[in-house]
């Protein structure tokens, strides 16, 4: 892509973010500008993609065409305040943050500015991110084209209205943080078993790669692929019974009805 892409925030998902990208080749590094407050960071990421980097957010204000701004959502209004009248015209910004509506980014810039509300995750650093996108009216068909290019070339990527923005952030912005639980559980209990710790990763892992895989490259219902490990009178069953018993479903359930009202609350 010839446009200019600037990220505000050097952080974990702005880093995974750049990463994705810059791995999939949809911009040339000196096409891409990150600032952040601290230069570390900064310098780390210039050494290791090549992209321009400031500590000043009105250097990505000036440069980009498409800024994401990729910092906590309550920062959202001082960045704003303070890139607000160095952006340039048509200038598309990308917002990334839990709970920040489309609406008050455009009261914040105070202006007619096109904006694209995205949910996106870490898995992008790995190209397998998976975001969630809603674009403002003032967002052409082609700029909303040209958002989905980006995220997808870390993952895959689905337009959503916004009001399931809320419940997206649950199933798939935080959701790596439960399956890194799992895992983790599962290693652990390897371990307990005598596996070492190395391999216990490895094998965890890859099984929850695996089976994310057959659910997505099968269309197989996830009951029926629970069914094919599941033998009569087996071992798998002795686990599933136990999981049922010990409420895994209903805890799963339950976290991520949480997890979508602290992101209503955080919408208010
Ligand atoms: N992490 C995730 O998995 C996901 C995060 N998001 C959203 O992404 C956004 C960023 O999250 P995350 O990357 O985890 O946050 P981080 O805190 O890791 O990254 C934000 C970065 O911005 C820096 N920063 C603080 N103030 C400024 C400033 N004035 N100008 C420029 N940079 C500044 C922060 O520094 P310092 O640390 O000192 O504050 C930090 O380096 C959030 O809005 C979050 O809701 C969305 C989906 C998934
Ligand atoms: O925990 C958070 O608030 C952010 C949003 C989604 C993932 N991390």
């Amino acid at each position: 892509m010839s446009k200019k892409l600037g990220f505000i925030g050097n952080g974990n998902m702005g880093r995974a973010m750049m990463g994705g990208i810059i791995n999939a080749d949809v911009f040339a590094p000196e096409n891409i500008i990150v600032s952040d407050i601290h230069e570390e960071g900064l310098k780390a990421v210039k050494e290791e993609y090549g992209v321009n980097i400031s500590l000043n957010n009105k250097d990505v204000a000036k440069f980009s065409d498409i800024i994401i701004l990729s910092v906590k959502p309550n920062l959202y209004p001082l960045i704003i305040s303070g890139i607000k009248d160095d952006v340039k015209e048509d200038v598309i910004i990308v917002t990334i943050a839990a709970g920040r509506k489309i609406e008050d980014t455009e009261k914040e810039f105070r202006r007619k500015i096109k904006v694209v509300r995205v949910m996106p995750n870490t898995p992008a650093l790995v190209g397998e991110g998976m975001s969630a996108i809603c674009p403002s009216e003032a967002v052409t068909r082609e700029e909303l084209k040209e958002i989905i290019d980006i995220f997808e070339s870390f993952g895959k990527a689905e337009v959503v209205a916004e009001n399931l923005m809320d419940a997206v952030t649950s199933v798939s912005g935080s959701s790596p943080a439960y399956v890194y639980i799992f895992i983790e559980a599962m290693a652990d209990a390897a371990v307990l078993d005598g596996i070492p710790r190395d391999k216990a990763y490895t094998m965890a892992a890859q099984a929850v790669l695996g089976s994310a895989k057959m659910v997505l490259e099968t269309g197989m219902h996830p009951g029926a692929l629970k069914d094919m490990v599941s033998s009569p009178g087996g071992t798998t069953i002795e686990a599933v019974a136990t999981l049922e018993e010990k409420g895994f479903r209903n805890a799963v359930i339950s976290a991520m009805r949480a997890c979508t009202k602290k992101s209503k609350e955080m919408s208010k």
